[in-house]
């Protein structure tokens, strides 16, 4: 029998990457995902979109009365500060998400106990980039989230550049050690929903998704097709994934930024492992370096897909203009982009 799932929709924070929604879109949404049994709504620290004017607590208040089965997760960033959480939290916040590199976790972390005493039901921690350090470190980095107060690890695929298999075994491997785990995937190699069934069989007990798979970079596993795949396995059974799918329809569908295919330059993102965060940069050296931006970003990401610098960036783009000279074969790939 399939261990009890939440559903964490991330479509008010996701989103913003493609489209901006009044606070009336972002209440419409927050009620809806309500009605249909979503466990978890997400919203980012820096609070209400920079369109509204409004607090943090006002954000937080609005979306929380309108979602009454629902409880609103705030995700915190490094730089941010207890305060923050305490207003969303007196605000209706029930569950704080906290973000950071993998590599980076002590930047985040000492907000876990201040969360857990302001008497935060559910802290998370959402790895970022888990995929760039090894099943073992990323095993021993979960274990020292939950030493600090942490109640769920979460691998996050940021590139979405995960296989099924190496989700399968890390969450396998945490959830063996006794470690409560979530899977938040983006879909640049199209697998963010199996690789989020993937996780739910190896034990995770937390799933990440948007409506419409709105979000950054090639977007996030698609909530409504992940609950209806969920459900053939006996998992969040109790979501209506109708209802999701036909508001999916008609509140995002028609504003996302991207059609549901996959680009050439997302599948070298999600096979480089580079993070849409440094994307501008590439492209603009890319540009400068007159090399083709998947080239970049594949090679760059294979580099250090943590945190590539521009002088990082400027040498593999010598590096790739040189050989592309000397191959010849820069030609060929122009055309097939
Ligand atoms: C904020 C984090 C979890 C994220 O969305 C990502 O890295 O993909």
């Amino acid at each position: 029998m399939p261990a009890s799932v939440s559903l964490v929709d991330c479509t008010l924070r996701e989103v913003e990457y493609e489209t901006h929604l009044t606070l009336a879109e972002s209440v419409q949404i927050a009620s809806e995902l309500s009605a249909a049994g979503v466990h978890y709504l997400e919203v980012a620290d820096r609070g209400a979109p920079s369109w509204a004017d409004l607090e943090i607590e006002d954000y937080v208040s609005a979306v929380a009365q309108a979602a009454p089965r629902t409880t609103v997760a705030i995700m915190v960033y490094p730089g941010a500060c207890l305060e923050t959480i305490a207003r969303a939290v007196a605000a209706g916040a029930g569950c704080v998400r906290l973000a950071a590199n993998i590599t980076e976790a002590a930047d985040i972390l000492p907000l876990a106990e201040g969360s857990k005493d302001l008497g935060v039901p559910l802290v998370t921690f959402n790895a970022m980039k888990t995929y760039a350090v090894s099943a073992a470190e990323a095993i021993r980095i979960a274990e020292d989230a939950c030493a600090a107060g942490v109640d769920v690890f979460y691998t996050a695929d940021s590139a979405g550049c995960m296989l099924p298999t190496e989700v399968a075994h890390l969450s396998r491997s945490l959830h063996e050690r006794g470690i409560a785990t979530g899977f938040h995937g983006h879909d640049n190699t199209s697998l963010a929903v199996a690789n989020s069934l993937e996780a739910l069989d190896s034990g995770a007990v937390m799933v990440d998704g948007t409506l419409r798979g709105a979000g950054r970079s090639a977007g996030n596993a698609q909530l409504e097709v992940l609950v209806k795949a969920a459900q053939r396995n006996g998992f969040l059974s109790a979501v209506d994934g109708d209802l999701l799918a036909r508001r999916a329809e008609e509140l995002i569908a028609g504003r996302r930024l991207r059609d549901r295919g996959v680009s050439y330059l997302d599948i070298a993102i999600g096979e480089g492992r580079f993070h849409t965060e440094r994307l501008e940069m590439a492209r603009e050296i890319a540009d400068s370096h007159d090399v083709p931006l998947p080239d970049l970003v594949r090679e760059v990401g294979r580099r250090d897909p943590i945190r590539p610098s521009r002088q990082l960036m400027e040498v593999t783009a010598e590096y790739l203009r040189d050989a592309h000279g000397r191959f010849q074969w820069k030609s060929t790939l122009a055309d097939s982009h």
